[in-house]
């Protein structure tokens, strides 16, 4: 609904109109001057009868009863394994500069080509229905529907991910979840795991930093943490960071402001961007990359294909490729939002994907968790489907099935003009080998150079307000892991430790 009309109808509306969510239900029903018929679900109309209390009825001959009943046990699906909170919108991605000599992907082809997205950004542990503000990391998913299919890129609002190694992944999303036999959410685990994983020191300082309570979505970045493989038409591979950042400005709340909102408005986030959307105050981001060259891989004295580490900007500076705009509100939550299904597996001809372990990883898991919640036809489901129609030899099953190919053949190879093969040229990722490298150093780079004064201010407060139930032993660990970043920073939490009400003890 455009700004006119959501201005027009909030001044007709008797409910507070600086915000349109809380609106909703009155704009339908101006917008709707008639109920429609009540019917059931296969199209026959409810009497007022069968509409009326049950309590004189026989409640197995109403179909009415049966049906609401029946299918109010079948609403909820699987929530996502991880990712679990989000919101969404859609939009578009507008090129502004031309990579098109680096990339060959369609989306990228000249200055000024426009490509739809659907984009959700989500909580990394959070459950369904988690308070907005809580601390933890933040996803960002951008769905590009370009000519030649859909192309996820899948963010982080922190530059790096905690692990280098999926095999640890699935003791990372364990250890963010609630405890096994209490069911109830404590940080002993997640500091236990960050402590025994070096690597994540980068990951756990941005996350108790402010930047892990972001102001709402419209001030929150995205970072691609993969450097991914690209090549152009003649082959020619280059290297992308992707870093994607709000024009409206990084913003975060403090510790404090973020614990109260939870309280007061668990949905802060999701009703800023949809009342922004709704007023028609289009948020966006500058995309950019961090580009290299094979030779600058080859050359480069660290791998730059570590993802719980960040590529120094002064070295590989940021180039803009285009700008990110969200300028429509879902229409359905259930079906464009918590049916949408991201999958860094989905890649379009020009962009190869990481060659990293990690993303490696990635490509079994999502799969997998999708077929879960959304069962095999999840690419048929309208926020999901392509913009072309599809012509795959991949047929039947659950619900939905669309036209099912039609009349195609759906084996292969045949003789009947079933879809055939494109030529491309065979383009392969990279081959690299990783190892564990220095963690403390970058840490302590991003720590004293990264992170504004407020930020180094704060942190400290942050870090003990999360170890306040945590056991002894384990704040023990967290004061050291941060004292090897910098030995103030680890002073200061043992003193707000030392300071704070359930002490260990002098330590
Ligand atoms: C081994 C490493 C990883 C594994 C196994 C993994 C697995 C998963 C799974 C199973 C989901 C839920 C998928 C769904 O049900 O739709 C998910 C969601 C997500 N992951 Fe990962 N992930 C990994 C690393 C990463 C990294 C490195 C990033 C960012 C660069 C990332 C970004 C996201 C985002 C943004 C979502 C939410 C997508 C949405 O909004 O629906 N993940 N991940």
């Amino acid at each position: 609904m455009d700004l006119a009309v959501t201005r027009t109808l909030a001044s007709m509306t008797s409910c507070n109109c600086s915000d349109p969510v809380s609106q909703q239900l009155h704009i339908f029903k101006l917008t709707h001057k008639i109920p429609a018929q009540l019917s059931l679900s296969y199209g026959s109309p409810v009497t007022v009868q069968q509409a009326a209390s049950s309590l004189q009825t026989n409640l197995i001959r109403n179909p009415f009863f049966m049906e609401t009943l029946a299918h109010l046990s079948i609403e909820r699906i699987p929530e996502r394994l991880v990712h679990a909170a989000g919101a969404g919108a859609f939009g578009h991605f507008r090129v502004t500069h031309d990579i098109s000599h680096l990339c060959k992907a369609k989306l990228f082809s000249a200055i000024g080509q426009k490509t739809p997205v659907a984009v959700r950004f989500s909580h990394v542990g959070g459950f369904r229905g988690f308070a907005d503000t809580a601390r933890d990391g933040r996803g960002f998913a951008i769905k590009f529907y370009t000519e030649d299919g859909n192309y996820d890129l899948l963010a982080l609002n922190t530059p790096v991910f905690p692990v280098m190694d999926p095999l640890f992944f699935a003791s990372f999303a364990h250890a963010l979840h609630p405890n096994p036999q209490t069911g109830i959410m404590e940080n002993n685990a997640q500091w236990d795991f960050l402590t025994l994983r070096p690597e994540s020191v980068l990951f756990a300082m941005v996350t108790w930093s402010d930047r892990g309570t972001p102001h709402g979505f419209r001030h929150m970045p995205g970072f691609g943490v993969h450097t991914f493989q690209v090549i152009n038409h003649h082959g020619t591979p280059s290297f992308l960071r992707f870093h994607i950042t709000p024009d409206a400005g990084l913003k975060n709340f403090m510790n404090e402001d973020a614990v109260r909102l939870a309280g007061e408005d668990p949905s802060y986030y999701a009703r800023d961007l949809y009342n922004a959307i709704a007023y028609g105050c289009y948020p966006t981001w500058t995309v950019s990359a961090q580009i290299l060259s094979l030779e600058q891989v080859k050359t480069a004295s660290f791998d730059v294909f570590d993802v719980t580490k960040v590529l120094p900007t002064d070295k590989y500076p940021l180039q803009q490729i285009g700008i990110l705009e969200l300028n429509k509100n879902p229409e359905n939550y259930f079906a464009e939002v918590e049916q949408i299904a991201f999958n860094p597996g989905n890649l379009v001809h020009g962009i190869l994907g990481a060659p990293d372990k990690l993303f490696e990883g990635r490509l079994v898991s999502y799969l997998h968790d999708q077929a879960y919640r959304l069962n095999g036809n999840l690419n048929k489901i309208r926020v999901n489907a392509p913009l072309k129609p599809l012509s795959t030899y991949l047929r039947d099953g659950r619900s939905p099935v669309r036209d099912n190919e039609l009349g195609a053949p759906d084996y292969f190879p045949n003789s009947f003009n079933g879809p055939v093969a494109f030529a491309d040229e065979q383009a392969k990722l990279i081959e690299i080998s990783q190892k564990e490298t220095d963690n403390f150093g970058p840490a302590r780079e991003f720590y004293l150079k990264e992170f504004t004064d407020k930020e180094r201010e704060t942190l400290p407060g942050n870090v003990v307000s999360g170890l306040r139930m945590v056991t002894c032993e384990l704040q023990e660990r967290v004061v050291k892991m941060f004292s090897k970043i910098d030995r103030a920073l680890g002073s200061r939490i043992r003193e707000g430790l030392n300071n704070s009400t359930n002490a260990c003890g002098e330590m």
